[in-house]
């Protein structure tokens, strides 16, 4: 029997990227209330986090191959999550403005006793934002369930003027390298 492919995320844009390969996998959301050391790097945050989602769904799976992620913005330093209400978006936003910024997704895939924990980097770079432009995007809703308060794959693209790096890590899960790894630990696709 061949070993089924675990979506560890209530993420529905991890979903979609996913169903673009065609592959099959079910969805077990982990309820992990996402906690982690602001003195830690970005890096180590973000695959700590992708591996503690695998793992609470993990523990209950252990014949299928389960797959978590963590996406994070860094812009000068500070880690930038969702954003907590629609002023923080706004604020998170200017500071986004004209310039480059780190998209930070962390992976973990766990197969019985295989554990593959990676990052991406990708660099953001936005063109300067008027105010009215970013409190009319606020208003859209878009912002509030996402790293850095944008959305690069709706109307936040809006604001990109260069991209460096995996531009599907961005929107959450870097996907050829995830498929990569799972086929690494044995995963036939
Ligand atoms: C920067 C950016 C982030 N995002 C999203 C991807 C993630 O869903 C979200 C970051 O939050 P995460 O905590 O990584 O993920 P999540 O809470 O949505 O789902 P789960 O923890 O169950 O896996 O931000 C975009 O959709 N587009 C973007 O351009």
């Amino acid at each position: 029997m061949t070993a089924k492919l675990i979506l560890a995320s209530g993420s529905p844009r991890r979903k979609e990227l996913l169903q673009q390969l065609h592959l099959p996998f079910s969805i077990q959301v982990s309820d992990l209330e996402e906690t982690f050391n602001e003195q830690d790097s970005p890096e180590n945050i973000v695959m700590s986090l992708a591996l503690q989602k695998a793992q609470e769904v993990a523990k209950n799976h252990f014949s299928s191959y389960v797959l978590g992620a963590d996406t994070v913005v860094v812009s000068e330093g500070r880690i930038l999550g969702k954003p907590v209400d629609e002023q923080d978006a706004i604020s998170t936003l200017q500071s986004l403005s004209g310039k480059t910024h780190q998209v930070m997704t962390g992976v973990a895939i766990i197969f019985g006793t295989n554990i593959v924990n990676f990052y991406e980097r990708t660099d953001v770079t936005f063109w300067e934002l008027t105010q009215s432009e970013i409190e009319r995007y606020v208003k859209s809703g878009e912002p509030m369930d996402k790293a850095g308060s944008y959305g690069i794959q709706g109307l936040g693209a809006a604001f990109v003027k260069e991209i460096h790096g995996d531009y599907f890590s961005v929107v959450g899960l870097p996907l050829a390298r995830t498929i990569r790894e799972l086929r690494s630990i044995g995963f036939s696709f």
